[in-house]
């Protein structure tokens, strides 16, 4: 787990740093320039052996300052080094200015424009977390201007390819944007890095320390903060199995041992006739998940149908709102219901008999709430009358449609320079519960602005899990991790399911589809436990 910055926060840490006289902005530049071309190195061996030749693109502020720190180390290095600035020299700030004067002393600084000779490597410098609107047209053309070189020209860009909102992912204006192989950034990632374009357009994303301090690694084993933000990835205990913190300590039966009540009783509400899979697939991940038992409450002409299906997953006839209040009883600890229920009144009655249930005699805490797909969608009329209904051990799992029904000033369409961060932050502050917004990048945050982020980038990508049904298995995996009584909090184990679900996709691989995910969860855990 990593704490994930905003630009704001990352120039607050620099400045406090520096305050605190443990460093100073031209040793934070120097760093970051140095780990640069080490990141380079280490990418493409083939560039640390003998010269090359390097066109530098040089921005008005302190990115730009970085890109004199490579320009220098490279020539150093015995490197043909062509350095590019945009703007005037004279009005960078003042450790930026200071290494741009180091380089002038035996180094030409050209205006940007095409680079007479071939290249070997392209740095852009241009901007990093400072950029505040989209690129002017004369930057726009130089990252996007082809360099001519030997084989390949390797492409990297100093803390973000320039054109990219770092705090949301965004590009600007819709386009112009450096399109890295690599990016480099200090201290710690930054949202953009693994929201929306980022990742397509960083290429590969290496974090390098600066010496700025601890950067907020290894958070697991607690929640977030409120208003923090973290990256979640796993975090392996200093002994004993990998993985055993994040998402080890999310999976009650890796850790503790009990009868199958300790593990709890996961209940799934499904659809009718011939809309049943949805709901099946919910109930069988809940129940590969760990729940100690599953059971699938369906319309009762649907029985059958869902009878020849299932084994282990018990089912129970349940016509409506009231039959439910009468099958359920005080040790069902977490409860599913939106995948194939329908959209409609029905549905409505059976999410507000579904909320209305509290903490029964023998159990500690309110039963986990998942609402997913039709149990969100049925209140696109009137979301408020949702709101009113959910509390804090709720989760709603929207995909961006569904979110944009529920919250329409927050849809991806309506957010403008708003992070998908900031828009779910705001939407759980509304609904007063956990909300998960889907996607490659899966953002969870809680009420009170705690949020984490799940990305399926990079290394990690699965574009093969876009199929149909992954998202009731993702309902039915956050049922089945929260039933236990050992389960942690709703955010955290949404975040592991939200692990798990990429997990069991990445071992599945392509040709995946819905159903697999559940079978596939056995092969991850023995991995979890090590
Ligand atoms: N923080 C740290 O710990 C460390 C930070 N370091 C480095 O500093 C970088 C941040 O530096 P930074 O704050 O000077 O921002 P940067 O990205 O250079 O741009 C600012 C300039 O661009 C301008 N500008 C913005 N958008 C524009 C546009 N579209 N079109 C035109 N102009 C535009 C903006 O002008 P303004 O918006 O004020 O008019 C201002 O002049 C960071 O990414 C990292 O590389 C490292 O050295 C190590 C330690
Ligand atoms: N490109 C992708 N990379 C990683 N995960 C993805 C990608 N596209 C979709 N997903 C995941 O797949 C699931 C799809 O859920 P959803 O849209 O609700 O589909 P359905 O309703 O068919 O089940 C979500 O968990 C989402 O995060
Ligand atoms: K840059």
């Amino acid at each position: 787990m990593t704490e994930l910055m905003t630009a704001a926060q990352m120039r607050a840490t620099e400045e406090a740093a520096i305050a605190a006289g443990r460093t100073t902005g031209l040793a934070l530049m120097e760093r970051a320039g140095r780990a640069v071309v080490a990141a380079v190195f280490q990418r493409w061996p083939a560039l640390s052996e003998g010269a090359h030749a390097a066109l530098v693109l040089c921005g008005p502020g302190n990115n730009g300052g970085d890109g004199f720190v490579i320009a220098r180390r490279l020539r150093d290095l015995g490197w043909a080094v062509t350095v590019q600035i945009f703007g005037d020299a004279a009005r960078l700030p003042p450790d930026a200015r200071r290494m741009h004067d180091l380089w002038a002393a035996s180094g030409p600084v050209a205006p940007l424009g095409p680079c007479e000779g071939g290249v070997d490597l392209v740095v852009d410098a241009l901007f990093g977390t400072g950029l505040t609107r989209p690129l002017p047209q004369a930057v726009a053309e130089a990252v996007a201007r082809p360099s001519r070189g030997g084989d390949q020209v390797q492409r990297v860009a100093v803390d973000a390819p320039s054109g990219l909102n770092l705090d949301t992912g965004a590009i600007p204006g819709g386009q112009g944007v450096f399109l890295a192989d690599l990016t480099v950034t200090f201290h710690t990632a930054k949202p953009g890095h693994y929201l929306g374009a980022g990742p397509a357009v960083c290429g590969q994303l290496v974090c390098a320390d600066i010496g700025l301090g601890g950067s907020g690694g290894n958070l697991a084993g607690s929640p977030p903060a409120a208003g923090s933000l973290r990256l979640a990835e796993p975090v392996t205990a200093d002994t004993g199995p990998g993985l055993r913190v994040f998402p080890g300590a999310a999976i009650a039966k890796l850790a503790a041992t009990g009868h199958k009540y300790d593990f709890g009783h996961a209940v799934v509400l499904a659809g009718g006739v011939g809309r049943g899979g949805a709901g099946r697939l919910a109930a069988r991940a809940a129940l590969r998940a760990g729940a100690g038992l599953v059971t699938m409450l369906c319309p009762p002409a649907a029985l059958q149908e869902n009878a020849a299906r299932m084994d282990a997953v018990m089912l129970r006839a349940c016509r409506d709102a009231e039959a439910f209040e009468a099958l359920v009883d005080d040790r069902v600890t977490a409860l599913c219901l939106g995948p194939g229920l329908g959209v409609g009144e029905r549905t409505r009655s059976l999410v507000a008999a579904v909320c209305a249930r509290r903490a029964g005699a023998r159990a500690g805490r309110d039963p986990a709430v998942v609402l997913d797909a039709d149990a969100l969608t049925s209140f696109a009329p009137a979301p408020d009358a949702l709101f009113a209904l959910l509390h804090p051990r709720c989760i709603l799992t929207p995909h961006e449609g569904e979110f944009g029904r529920l919250f329409p000033d927050l849809a991806l369409s309506a957010r403008a320079g708003m992070s998908k961060v900031e828009a779910v932050r705001h939407a759980a502050a509304r609904a007063g519960c956990v909300v998960l917004l889907k996607g490659a990048d899966t953002v969870i945050a809680r009420p009170d602005g705690a949020a984490s982020l799940h990305a399926a980038v990079y290394d990690r990508a699965v574009p093969w899990l876009a199929t149909a049904g992954a998202g009731d298995v993702l309902a039915g995996l956050i049922a089945g991790l929260a039933a236990p009584a050992s389960a942690p909090e709703l955010i955290c184990v949404a975040e592991a399911a939200a692990w798990l679900h990429v997990e069991a996709a990445r071992a599945f691989g392509p040709g995946l589809i819905a159903e697999d995910l559940p079978d596939m969860l056995p092969e991850v855990f023995r991995r979890v436990a090590g």
